[in-house]
């Protein structure tokens, strides 16, 4: 990842009369970089998305994608900068090959570069076999893949997608997300907004989470957690003859100790603390069964960052 920010949004505002949809916000963003934009509905990140690609007018604040400000140059923008709405739209009755083929004539590509561009963009996003078939008879996870596949035909370098997993099963979900991975890895940038935070959480570099059109966080699934009072690092603890909340509770890292049950406890930490607890368990005479470590879960540390929200408001 390269620290050159290819998304530079400065105190960016937009208000509809006097109905504020965002109230200015600072976001920057890495080449390669996969970030989520998460909160609840109505939190201004559709808004946010619209300024960043010149669909609307911001009331303050300045935005540079690529460079460039995209309400000076929206055919450059546009042309970097591939959008992929929750529905992707096509023309049903065209191949998936003739739909791109229509998209590169309209983006001024030659008859051969769009044919050559577009062949190895339905390899990438494995489609090649369906790329003659009509799209009506796409399945939705294959229309989401046709329209990265687009994105790749246009060759652009920051890809927007809204929602890119709603309504697919758990296999097209996965083949997806492995996709946005790999084009992470070559370099895309790309700005995910989306409310599946288990979904967020494995492909996500980083996220901000908005709030009344606001971006209240922003930074790593572990960042938020420490941010919250809580730790990165959950451990699973089962032992007998111990009372962990009593022993382990002081430990260096350790934020908090819950007994989800008689003899199970989870332990909150803010580095891995196994060795310790097995230590503890042991010198304190109890019997170790079982530790396992687990990352701070995303959709714990959002919820429970809206609730401290919600309290201090
Ligand atoms: N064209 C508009 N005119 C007036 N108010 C608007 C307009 N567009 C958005 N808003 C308001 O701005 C606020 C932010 O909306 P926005 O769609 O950006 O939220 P969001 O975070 O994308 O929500 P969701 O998760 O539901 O997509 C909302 O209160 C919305 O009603």
């Amino acid at each position: 990842m390269s620290s050159t920010p290819v998304i530079e949004a400065k105190g960016l505002a937009k208000r509809y009369g006097a109905a504020v949809a965002v109230a200015g916000i600072d976001l920057s963003v890495s080449a390669g970089e996969v970030i989520g934009l998460l909160g609840p509905n109505g939190a201004g990140k559709t808004t946010s998305i619209l300024m960043l690609l010149g669909l609307t007018e911001p009331s303050e604040g300045t935005v540079r994608i690529l460079g460039r400000d995209p309400l000076r140059q929206p055919l450059e923008v546009k042309r970097e900068v591939g959008y992929l709405p929750d529905s992707v739209g096509f023309y049903d009755s065209m191949t998936g090959r003739e739909n791109l083929a229509y998209t590169g004539r309209l983006a001024g590509m030659s008859r051969d570069l769009a044919r050559e561009r577009i062949a190895a963009a339905f390899d990438k996003v494995r489609l090649a076999e369906a790329a003659d078939q009509p799209v009506a008879t796409y399945s939705r996870g294959m229309r989401q893949r046709l329209g990265i596949a687009e994105l790749l035909m246009r060759e652009c370098r920051v890809a927007i997608l809204d929602e890119p997993t709603s309504g697919l099963d758990p296999q097209s979900t996965q083949e997806l997300l492995d996709l946005i991975q790999r084009l992470s890895r070559d370099g895309m940038t790309i700005l995910l907004s989306s409310h599946m935070l288990d979904v967020v959480q494995s492909i996500c570099h980083r996220v901000a989470l908005f709030n009344k059109g606001r971006i209240g966080f922003v930074g790593t699934v572990d960042e938020l957690a420490a941010r919250i009072g809580g730790g990165a690092f959950i451990v699973d603890v089962e032992a007998d003859g111990i009372d962990l909340e009593k022993a382990a509770s002081s430990t260096d890292g350790v934020k908090s100790v819950r007994s989800a049950e008689v003899g199970r406890w989870e332990v909150e930490a803010t580095r891995d603390v196994r060795p310790d607890l097995a230590r503890l368990i042991v010198q304190g005479g109890g019997s170790l069964r079982n530790l396992d470590l687990r990352r701070a879960r995303l959709d714990q540390a959002y919820n429970r960052y809206f609730r401290e929200v919600a309290d201090a408001a």
